[in-house]
């Protein structure tokens, strides 16, 4: 199988790495920079929990060098992903399968949706509709990562703990190709889910990255200490009650308590969230798709998010003030 993993940071790593070493696969990677040459010398490397794993890669920072695909896994945060729209073009044919294996609220999360949020365009992951434009609903698979990595250094990831992947249709049920991708991710050693439905998924994962992501961010604080502060974690649990409230309205109901997800956040340990790791090297932050959706879809349905608003705008400023977030939406 021909895979393509852009973007080449922790969680491409590790995608990329376990699938190079099966050797069953033909993996390539659309990397830059430090990365690129990285790649080029050593191939994907990941350290961590569960041992070191390696594989060989073609990496190029050119998208046409390397080709169609079977199928592409997309590992950028949620601000690079409208240049990478413009440029993935020559890996997708139409059968290519596209998988972004990324936090928060997808482009495509409501096309696939029945209900009260049916078919809505996002307006707060892809503003001008140019993602959905050039990345097709027909060729994606959703993806939930349950790992935590971090970039130990160019090329070679950090695998704390972790190696859960949900996979599943936007529109819904379990196709011949999610069950084909799920094998080969097995293969590879991922413990994968097939799931009927992944926006039930996506809004249980992004219950703890709306809340922890940016507070750890906005103070510098691990996992541990976020959850570990009783005022703080009260804020967290009440902020997931009120995207609880919207999960129902749209279908998806979470059955854990706060209080449960916090106690499997708390196995992670003293881990620096994904966007911590950005704030401290000076990326943008996801904030649109970790917690603007979800804003948004709150207010599409009708239910008031006084506490995910406080932690937006707390995390805007915080990001405007480091340079981190665009200062006028
Ligand atoms: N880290 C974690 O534990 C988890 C992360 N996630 C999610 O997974 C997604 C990826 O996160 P993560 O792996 O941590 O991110 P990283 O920042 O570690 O990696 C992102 C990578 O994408 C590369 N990239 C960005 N834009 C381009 C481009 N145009 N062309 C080529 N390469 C590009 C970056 O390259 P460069 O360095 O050159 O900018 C970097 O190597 C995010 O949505 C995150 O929220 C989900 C679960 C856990
Ligand atoms: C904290 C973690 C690993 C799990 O919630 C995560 O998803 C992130 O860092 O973005």
């Amino acid at each position: 199988m021909k895979v393509c993993i852009y973007g080449a940071g922790a969680i491409g790593l590790l995608i990329g790495a376990r699938l190079a070493a099966t050797g069953k696969h033909d993996v390539s990677a659309v990397a830059r920079g430090m990365t690129l040459a990285a790649l080029n010398e050593h191939g994907l490397r990941v350290d961590g929990f569960a041992g070191p794993i390696s594989g060989p890669v073609r990496a190029s920072a050119d998208p046409a060098a390397l080709g169609v695909q079977d199928v592409v896994v997309i590992a950028v945060k949620a601000p690079g992903l409208a240049d990478v729209a413009r440029r993935i073009a020559p890996l997708l044919g139409p059968h290519t399968l596209v998988v972004p294996a990324m936090n928060g609220v997808p482009w495509w999360f409501c096309q696939g949706l029945s209900g009260p949020a049916a078919g809505l365009a996002l307006k707060s992951v892809d503003p001008d509709g140019g993602i959905a434009a050039h990345l097709p609903i027909d060729n994606v698979i959703g993806c939930v990562v349950h790992a935590a990595a971090s970039v130990s250094e160019p090329g070679k990831a950090w695998n704390q703990m972790g190696r859960g992947l949900v996979i599943g249709e936007p529109r819904g049920g379990v196709s011949e190709r999610v069950a084909a991708l799920k094998t080969v991710l097995d293969e590879a050693g991922f413990e994968t889910i097939a799931s009927e439905m992944i926006q039930r998924d996506i809004w249980y994962k992004l219950w703890g990255n709306m809340t922890t992501n940016p507070i750890s961010a906005i103070t510098g604080a691990t996992t541990d200490r976020v959850i570990g502060d009783e005022l703080v974690r009260q804020l967290t649990s009440d902020a997931m009650l009120e995207s609880g409230r919207i999960g129902e309205r749209l279908g998806f109901a979470i059955t854990q308590t706060p209080a449960e997800r916090h106690a499997i956040t708390r196995k992670l340990g003293a881990f620096k969230t994904s966007m911590l790791q950005d704030a401290e090297a000076g990326r943008a932050i996801e904030l649109d798709s970790l917690v603007g959706a979800v804003r948004e879809l709150g207010q599409h349905v009708g239910v008031a998010t006084p506490l995910i608003d406080a932690i937006f705008g707390l995390a805007r400023v915080f990001g405007q003030v480091h340079g981190l977030y665009p200062e006028a939406r």
